[in-house]
């Protein structure tokens, strides 16, 4: 069968978004999702996103990290709201349903502001913290992030005891400014260091926000600049997490699957 795609990329974090309202992509077939991701022998992607009818939201976005494990993908979420609107699901607000839950996203022309689920707590393992933001994430701060061995230090994180058997995403941090950061990401699922990870960079924006009392924080990534904005609650928790940046559509194409 002959299926069309699209190729979208937000801050270099890179999808294969296919529109899938009829539900016919075999979403069972985990080698067909690693294929498509394959930068060598498919279209090449840190991530395939469906796109697909639900009841009571504008659409579900339902996503597959390249190896086809799921979680949320933030940068994901932001390209799939870009595309939604492409195919005239939706204007300038939405209501989307995602792996974690219910999500509200706001389009301004190329930048995408989607709100994230709120954050029950940030913890502490040493100097560094775990935190959930839909997905799982390890943060360090380093020294020079620029210079750090991200995919070597990152991947034994990431497989280590502490996280077993899931693992975890993980994330080094170097403070660049009163309220901008510099941050480089180890995804699992990908299993490598993308240009930027937005469940990442809030995870992120959340513990620097916490140390340093803020409530917006620039992110710079390799890919590119985000931004994001919460309200910290006396018990700890976040809500109101708005994560800020574009996403842009760099291709289509049709593909035999
Ligand atoms: N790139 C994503 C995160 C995707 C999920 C992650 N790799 C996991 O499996 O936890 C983002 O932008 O949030």
């Amino acid at each position: 069968m002959e299926i069309s795609f699209y190729k979208y990329q937000g801050t270099g974090n890179d999808f294969v978004m296919i529109d899938d309202r009829a539900d016919i992509f075999p979403d069972k077939d985990l080698s067909l999702i690693q294929r498509l991701c394959d930068r060598k022998f498919g279209i090449g992607a840190d991530g395939l996103i469906l796109i697909r009818d639900d009841e009571e939201h504008d659409f579900e976005m339902v996503y597959f990290n390249a190896d086809g494990s799921q979680s949320m993908c933030g940068n994901g979420a932001r390209c799939a709201v870009a595309f939604a609107k492409y195919l005239g699901i939706l204007e300038r607000n939405t209501n989307f349903l995602a792996i974690d839950g219910e999500h509200q996203a706001v389009v301004a022309g190329d930048w995408i502001e989607l709100e994230m689920r709120p954050v029950l707590s940030l913890a502490n393992s040493g100097q560094d913290y775990f935190v959930n933001t839909g997905s799982p994430h390890h943060v360090r701060f380093v020294e020079n992030v620029s210079d750090y061995p991200v995919f070597e230090v990152g991947k034994e994180i990431r497989y280590s005891n502490a996280y077993a058997p899931k693992g975890t995403n993980v994330n080094f941090v170097t403070p660049l400014g009163k309220d901008e950061i510099h941050v480089r990401t180890y995804e699992r699922g990908v299993e490598n260091e993308t240009l930027s990870c937005g469940t990442g960079v809030t995870a992120c924006a959340l513990v620097y926000g916490y140390q340093h009392e803020l409530h917006e924080v620039n992110i710079k990534t390799p890919g590119g600049k985000l931004k994001v904005r919460f309200t910290e609650n006396a018990d700890g928790s976040f809500q109101d997490i708005w994560l800020i940046g574009p996403a842009e559509q760099v291709f289509a194409g049709k593909i035999e699957i």
